[in-house]
């Protein structure tokens, strides 16, 4: 500890010489090292080291005409990283109250820069390709692969979106209605039968079990949905983790449960591509093969395979989280569920026996679109996202140096009080004022669009948009109708990374709804 704090003290004042003499001992450590752990955790020292170093490089040869944007760059190596884990998404709510909308931190080696604010965030957005790029940490690459739309870039993945999107468009969503219903229904006949139980546990099931029907036809028993919901909770834990593939650190259990799912999936694929077993609906696979216009080849399954983990994977987390929230804000705002039982009953649709809903009954509900658009504002389940500069350029009066990485916000994007008046408040009646529109006109005034952006915005916004948002409204016509239920910790705590989540996983007791 004494020899790193001389080095670092050092540092300030010949970098040059503290590189090699550092680079020398992880050098040497490495030779020497023999479990392959220790060599990998030592070879993400020397590179952050590298990094490091870079980032005061970078910075001296950039343009001077605008300076980096205020924030601190924390300590060698670690940068703000332990500040990060201790403060969680407070971390940058601090900043950001200290900084403004655009300030730079480091954290785990990445010089990155925060961005907030309508006008910011379409800048970088709208920049796809040409000042910015998709830019994941190497375990989101590896566990998700190559073949994954959100790991290419340019043609293959304009053309990767185009065949995907068949899978949501009307008519597709219009057949999987039932099938969404029914799983939502099941769902909650089994938390009525038990009394009590923790909303985001079961949400995630309900959520894994709905998507791998949908996308790819799996059909589960009681015993496979735990399995696979285990495998696809280890998966989806270990996208943010140090890379280290060896036993006993996270990343090796994704990598674990990867070959799982994916064995699980091609497996799945192969069936479906024999049309055996049959079933009421269409897949989103399914449509997704008639775009692609070809034979399902055994050399092409790997890569598609990988493409429908990726589906899944991006699906899974943020919409349990989301249906999960929905519950506890209403939970925790009687007067706005009672306005959505009173829109159900306009419409003829609170009586839990009128099972047939079509895409068309759902869609002139508009109070109950208001209240998943505020949930969606307040907890967006999607915080953030990350670019790689591709080049140098200004933004808001600074420079954003090429190589560094840009972490878009959502979140304090939707809570910008200029916007939106009591922006921390759940309030669906803001969306009742016909010139508030967030979403559909572009300006710098409160309707610009980039002012609410759940599910980003630009070429890589969110392909399973409007599938979420089915589940979700279905959702909320299920819950509503059939069930009163109570929060049993109403004052939990809320914490945002890796999605909005109350921290006792939100216990809630049910009971069926008296008619
Ligand atoms: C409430 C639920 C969801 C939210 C809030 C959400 C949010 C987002 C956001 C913000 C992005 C853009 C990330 C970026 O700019 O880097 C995104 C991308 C993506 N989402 Fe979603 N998502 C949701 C559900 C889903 C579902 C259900 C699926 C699949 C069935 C899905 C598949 C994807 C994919 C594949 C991308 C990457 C698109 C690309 O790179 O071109 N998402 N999502």
């Amino acid at each position: 500890m004494v020899y790193m704090s001389l080095i670092l003290l050092v540092y300030q004042f010949i970098p040059e010489l503290c590189l090699i003499i550092f680079g020398s001992i992880l050098v040497a450590v490495i030779l020497h090292a023999s479990s392959c752990a220790i060599k990998t955790i030592l070879h993400a020292l020397l590179c952050a080291f590298k990094t490091w170093h870079s980032i005061d490089n970078t910075t001296t040869a950039r343009d001077k005409s605008f300076p980096l944007p205020p924030g601190s760059l924390g300590y060698p190596f670690i940068g703000e990283t332990l500040e990060f884990l201790k403060k969680g998404s407070n971390f940058y709510k601090l900043r950001q109250e200290k900084y403004g909308n655009i300030f730079k931190t480091n954290i785990l080696g990445c010089p990155t820069i925060r961005v907030i604010g309508a006008e910011n965030v379409r800048t970088i957005l709208q920049g796809e390709n040409s000042i910015v790029m998709q830019s994941w940490p190497k375990s989101t690459k590896l566990l998700l692969g190559s073949g994954a739309m959100t790991q290419t870039s340019g043609e293959i993945h304009r053309s990767q979106r185009k065949q995907v999107l068949h899978a949501f468009s009307m008519h597709a969503l219009a057949e999987y209605v039932p099938i969404i219903q029914s799983d939502i229904r099941k769902q909650i006949e089994t938390w009525l039968e038990k009394g009590t139980f923790l909303g985001y546990n079961e949400c995630r099931e309900m959520t894994m079990s709905i998507s791998s029907k949908v996308l790819l036809g799996f059909d589960f028993d009681v015993e496979e949905k735990q399995r696979y919901n285990k495998m696809f909770l280890d998966f989806t834990d270990a996208l943010m983790t140090v890379p280290i593939n060896f036993p006993g650190f996270g990343f090796h259990k994704g990598m674990k449960a990867r070959e799982g799912l994916l064995a699980g999936i091609k497996e799945q694929l192969h069936k479906l591509s024999l049309k055996e077993g049959k079933r009421p609906f269409k897949t989103a696979f399914e449509y997704y093969m008639d775009a692609l216009d070809e034979e399902l080849n055994m050399d092409g399954l790997d890569t598609i395979a990988e493409g429908a983990l990726d589906l899944i994977a991006n699906g899974f987390s943020t919409t349990s989280s989301a249906l999960a929230n929905l519950i506890m804000i209403l939970g925790k705002h009687e007067n706005v569920l009672q306005n959505v039982r009173e829109e159900l009953n306009t419409h003829g649709l609170l009586d839990p026996e009128n099972v047939d809903l079509t895409l068309n009954s759902l869609k002139d509900l508009s109070y109950s679109s208001k209240v998943l658009k505020e949930l969606l504002r307040l907890y967006p389940p999607a915080g953030a996202s990350f670019r790689k500069c591709l080049k140098t350029f200004e933004l808001g009066g600074y420079t954003i140096p090429a190589g560094w990485t840009v972490m878009y916000s959502i979140r304090e994007t939707h809570r910008n009080p200029m916007v939106y008046e009591d922006a921390e408040e759940f309030r669906p009646d803001r969306w009742d004022d016909s010139s508030f529109h967030p979403g559909t006109l572009t300006s710098e005034s409160p309707t610009d669009k980039f002012n609410f952006i759940p599910f980003g915005g630009g070429r890589r916004s969110c392909v399973g948009s409007e599938f979420a948002k089915l589940s979700l409204r279905i959702f909320l016509l299920e819950l509503a109708r059939s069930c009163d239920w109570t929060l049993l910790n109403k004052d939990a705590e809320m914490r945002f990374i890796p999605v909005p989540h109350a921290v006792d996983s939100l216990p809630v007791q049910i009971r069926r709804r008296d008619h």
